[in-house]
């Protein structure tokens, strides 16, 4: 095992109604802050629920933050943050509002008024403004972890920025929030949460059977449930996959576990240039991926064939060659591309998948840095079809 520390403070209030327990999270006379997107929460009703609850606090509102969050949105959002002198951001939405509220809540204290690159380097100010946050779509676990992946236009970025300060003070899951999820936003929300799992899993296998024991419970909840999901969004469906979604990226399963985030960084730099969804970038580069490493992933595939999928293949290589095929097939079911020729009209040009990852400082990529530039042309030339 590696050697980690786990601090996860969050405090997570979850189910249906718990939305009216934020007077009991919040100390009376707050000055709060909320951040929303792009207005869902005014039509399905969760805006009037905070506002409802929050009677006799002073609100301010700043709406409009964009899916993939603009930093040059949360730099004005920062400015009238400061303005209205909050002292907690309430971010309301799914993982990019609650992104933007993470980075945010250090913007405002920030001295610098252009901190990316000191945020880049891991210079955050000392003190943040503290972040409640109301979960209204499952996928990333942003709700309580330390991670905010943000994207710059004016330097045509979308980079993870990582700061503990920012673990949300608290996180309300209401699965009923979920009702007016579209099929499209079900389906990525659970391919999300479902590679986070893999790329904490899928690597070179150490000794950890808790983390692994986490991991195939969390895999087998979201293969199970996904597809139930998007067949009614049933109530049953919606906590399952609420709940599994945050555990997937709380931090707990990656603990002491080598990790291989590429999929994701080659994932962030094909939204950065084409504004495919984050979770279709995944689905789309994945299972190239595991193909192009079944080799030296291959004792965990095959273990993950086994004890997630009931592969009974005896030999592994086949046992993890099975399991790749069955992941290809899951994301496909989940409606999510697993080809290019699914995300037509969209076209990926290599050279400019790879020249983002350098822009990014994303260039030697997976569990043991081996991936280089060249090989993610490969992965990305196996996703033709
Ligand atoms: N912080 C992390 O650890 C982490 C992990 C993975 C991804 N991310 C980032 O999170 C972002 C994606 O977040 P996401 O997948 O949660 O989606 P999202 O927050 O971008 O929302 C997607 C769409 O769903 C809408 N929506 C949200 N809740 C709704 C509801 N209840 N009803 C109707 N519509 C609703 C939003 O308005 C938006 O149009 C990306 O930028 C991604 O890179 C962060």
């Amino acid at each position: 095992m590696l050697k980690f520390e786990f601090k996860n403070p969050t405090r997570i209030v979850f189910g249906e109604g718990q939305i009216a327990a934020l007077r009991s999270l919040i100390l009376p006379g707050r000055r709060v802050f909320i951040l929303y997107g792009g207005g869902s929460i005014k039509r399905n009703g969760v805006y009037d629920q905070v506002v409802h609850a929050l009677a006799g606090y002073t609100l301010t509102e700043f709406g409009g933050i964009e899916v993939n969050p603009h930093y040059e949105t949360i730099l004005r959002a920062a400015e009238a943050a400061r303005t209205s002198d909050a002292d907690l951001i309430l971010a309301v939405g799914g993982g990019s509002v609650i992104d933007a509220a993470k980075f945010l809540a250090s913007a405002v204290t920030a001295t610098d008024r252009d901190p990316w690159d000191n945020f880049a380097a891991g210079n955050y100010p000392r003190e943040i403004l503290p972040i409640g946050c109301i979960l209204t779509l499952p996928a990333t676990g942003s709700e309580s972890n330390a991670v905010s992946v943000i994207s710059s236009t004016v330097r045509n970025l979308k980079i993870p920025f990582a700061n503990e300060a920012a673990r949300p003070t608290f996180a309300i899951m209401d699965p009923s929030t979920m009702a007016s999820l579209d099929k499209r936003q079900l389906g990525n929300g659970v391919v999300d949460a479902f590679t986070h799992v893999v790329e904490q899993y899928l690597t070179v296998p150490g000794n950890t059977p808790v983390q692994y024991g986490f991991s195939e419970v969390l895999l087998r909840t979201l293969i199970e449930w996904g597809p139930k999901l998007l067949d009614d969004n049933s109530p049953e469906a919606r906590e399952n996959v609420m709940w599994a979604a945050n555990q997937a990226l709380n931090g707990l399963i990656g603990a002491g576990v080598s990790q291989d985030w590429s999929t994701h960084m080659i994932g962030h730099a094909i939204t950065a240039l084409y504004g495919l969804d984050h979770a279709r970038t995944l689905s789309l580069v994945m299972p190239s991926l595991l193909r192009f490493k079944a080799s030296t992933k291959q004792m965990m595939l095959a273990r993950y064939g086994r004890n997630v999928w009931g592969v009974t293949a005896a030999d592994d290589k086949t046992a993890a060659e099975e399991a790749i095929d069955l992941t290809e097939d899951f994301f496909h079911r989940m409606g999510l591309p697993v080809k290019t020729a699914d995300i037509a009209p969209i076209e990926i040009s290599t050279d400019d998948v790879v020249a983002q990852l350098q822009r990014a400082g994303h260039v030697q990529l997976g569990e043991m840095a081996d991936i280089t530039p060249t090989q993610v042309r490969e992965i990305l030339a196996h996703t033709a079809g």
